[in-house]
């Protein structure tokens, strides 16, 4: 599997900027494209990548999205004065044209093909494109907002032309709704169209109808235009993390794309003044984390907006650096979403509810109530946002993300000596270390002499250790006593003051609750045999009516629940545990392994049992990084596993704000 990040940028598209005065436009200059890549060059993260040249997009590649008339006028915009530039501008809406600028246009466009050439080609894994302009405003005979061709549009129709490819996943995270390309796919039932966008009720640019939750696509594409709203200014880490886990992500898997395209722009960060949004652009690793494992790693990343120079480029850097894949950083203090995004998200689920097996079970409220509810908890929030927007204004800032350090060592193996070492890891040489041997030997061994669990016991400790000093990112053992295993490493982590182990359990042996209810531990334990004792708020057992054989059912409750559980817990390391008989398939298991690698700064131990033998290759490849392989189209998941994960949800909820889908019920 071909690893790699592509970069494409050329300096050219800086050459073009506003000649005249005009406040909607001022923001979108060339120091936004230079900022970027200079940053990139100076973290040492474009000598990592592999610098793919832009090229011109042709004609033919524009009139995928655009038509002859459109294009046509474009053509003569070189040879304009600059009175006529501003007379062919008055036709369009907020966007400013330049001698220079159709040049530049064909470029940004081309650059994005090139970025899908070589991804789609295998010459890189993934990749992104610093482009401007932008283009997910502009529409098929229009110019809009800063853009002129349809950069990630005329991609989506290139891949699909060119490449067969059947589904493609557009994520637009930028804080603008894309209606240039909603448009384009509104009736394509293999383009998913996603997009959340600053709107307030309408009041936000481009104050389109069309922007709103219940545009869900046309016809044959019903179901595949998916628009969160975001109706409040102020939006934070929590609330980005719970639209992708519990709208993005469960539909995105259901549609298996073979392709994911990235409207990646950075206004929706902290700092930006067109979203006023308060996410840390640290997010951004997290964001393009959760989509890497989707069509076997095929992310095709192309910048659209951002305009705070400063959360630009370190967004920029975030969102390579996780491309590259090194581990992303752990998020600082995550709130649960506020109100607002709660009624968005519940608006949204519901609205896609007939549309996805997986939302099925969204609570359904009549149209009619919901809007009241928007519109009464606005006037309940509006006075507390307000004063908080006064008070923010004055402090517009944020820390500079945490240097991403990355281990010298990516996977080390503990084990036996008949099974060999996979390739790219490295075996982990018993511990000398005398007081863990001492400790091993007082705390964990049954017989005096018994060398062999000595031997493992002290490896995973040491081991342990070195996860905790990032000197190794992640490990993988194969051991006879599972159960023994476990406890050596929890006690072991549990003791640095700390720590918090996230301990993910797959298979049906018993796992006794780790003991006291001090969240030191977080155990979730898929199995599919009914717990009848109550857990606490640390032991979550999850009940699947298949256990983990049905890959739907399995899937929902690790994108649903294990994923915000394990981003509000914030763990310092990941114990994911898998036992005989979880009848997990192999995918579906490196599945599980990439997403939980975003947790912990990466650092996961994955602990098997000696009979999972035929299992160390798929979870080494997974843990050195490489993508899991695509789980096809998912069929519908039983419904009584959805009511059991629902049911559950609505449980812990209480306890675990990630887990809420819908706002608390007002007085
Ligand atoms: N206060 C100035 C009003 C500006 N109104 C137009 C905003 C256009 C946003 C463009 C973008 O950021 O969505 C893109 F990604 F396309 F660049
Ligand atoms: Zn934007």
């Amino acid at each position: 599997m071909k690893m790699g990040t592509a970069l494409v940028y050329d300096e050219e598209m800086t050459k073009y900027k506003l000649l005249w005065v005009d406040p909607a436009c001022k923001i979108e200059v060339p120091e936004r494209l230079t900022v970027s890549h200079e940053a990139l060059v100076k973290a040492g993260l474009a000598d990592r990548c592999v610098a793919v040249p832009v090229r011109e997009a042709t004609d033919a590649d524009i009139l995928l999205v655009h038509s002859e008339e459109y294009l046509e006028a474009v053509k003569k915009t070189p040879y304009m004065t600059l009175e006529d530039l501003k007379e062919f501008t008055l036709q369009y809406g907020d966007v400013y044209f330049h001698p220079n600028i159709y040049h530049c246009a064909k470029l940004a466009a081309g650059a994005a093909l090139q970025l899908v050439d070589s991804v789609v080609t295998g010459k890189v894994r993934n990749g992104m494109a610093l482009v401007r302009p932008p283009g997910h405003h502009s529409m098929r005979s229009a110019a809009n907002g800063f853009c002129v061709f349809n950069n990630v549009a005329i991609a989506a129709q290139y891949a699909k032309q060119k490449y067969g490819m059947k589904r493609v996943l557009i994520v637009d995270w930028d804080v603008h709704h894309g209606q240039g390309v909603q448009s384009c796919f509104e009736d394509d039932p293999n383009v998913l169209y996603f997009s959340w966008h600053r709107y307030e009720h309408q009041r936000f640019w481009p104050q389109l109808r069309d922007s709103d939750y219940d545009c869900v696509g046309k016809e044959k594409g019903a179901g595949f235009n998916i628009n969160v709203p975001w109706n409040k200014v102020g939006m934070k880490n929590g609330d980005y993390l719970s639209v992708f886990c519990h709208v993005l992500l469960p539909i995105a898997y259901e549609f298996s794309p073979d392709l994911v395209l990235v409207c990646a722009g950075f206004d929706s960060a902290i700092g930006d003044p067109e979203g006023e949004m308060c996410a840390s652009p640290d997010i951004f690793a997290h964001l393009t984390h959760l989509l890497m494992n989707l069509a076997g790693g095929k992310v095709c990343a192309v910048l659209e907006g951002g305009y705070n120079l400063t959360s630009l480029h370190q967004s920029v850097c975030q969102t390579v650096q996780t491309l590259l894949g090194d581990p992303a950083p752990r998020p600082a203090d995550l709130d649960g979403p506020c109100t607002s995004a709660l009624e968005s998200l519940h608006c949204v689920r519901s609205a896609h509810r007939q549309y996805w097996s997986c939302l099925k079970h969204a609570a359904e409220l009549p149209s009619s109530e919901i809007s009241t509810k928007c519109i009464k908890l606005e006037e309940e929030e509006e006075e507390k946002q307000q004063h908080q927007k006064k008070e923010e204004e004055e402090k517009e800032a944020w820390p500079e993300p945490l240097k991403r350090l990355t281990p010298p060592v990516r996977t080390a193996v503990v084990l036996p000596d008949g099974v060999v070492c996979p390739d790219g890891c490295e075996r982990f040489s018993p511990s000398e270390d005398l007081n863990i041997l001492n400790k091993v030997r007082e705390n964990f061994l049954k017989g005096p002499d018994d060398s062999d669990a000595l031997t493992t016991l002290s490896s995973l400790t040491a081991l342990v250790e070195k996860m905790e000093k990032n000197e190794i990112c992640n490990g993988l053992a194969l051991v006879r006593d599972v159960s023994t295993a476990r406890m050596c490493v929890v006690q072991h982590a549990a003791t640095a003051h700390r720590n918090r182990v996230l301990m993910v359990c797959v298979g049906d042996a018993v796992v006794p609750s780790p003991g006291t209810d001090d969240g030191k531990t977080l155990l979730v334990q898929f199995s599919n045999t009914e717990s009848e004792e109550q857990k606490g708020k640390f032991h979550i057992p999850v009940c699947l009516k298949k256990g983990c054989s049905d890959v739907s059912g399995f899937t929902l409750a690790v994108l649903g629940l294990l994923l915000p559980l394990g981003y509000e817990y914030d763990p310092s390391l990941v114990l994911l545990v898998r036992t005989p008989g979880s009848g997990l398939c192999d995918a579906a298991w490196q599945q599980l392994t990439g997403l939980l690698q975003g947790l912990a700064q990466g650092h996961t131990l994955v602990l098997m049992q000696e009979g999972e033998k035929a299992c160390v290759g798929p979870t080494a490849s997974s843990l050195l990084g490489v993508a899991a392989p695509s789980l096809g189209k998912l069929p519908a998941p039983l419904p009584e596993d959805v009511q059991a994960l629902e049911r559950l949800r609505h449980r812990l909820q209480a306890d675990w704000k990630l887990l809420q889908t819908t706002a608390p019920e007002t007085a």
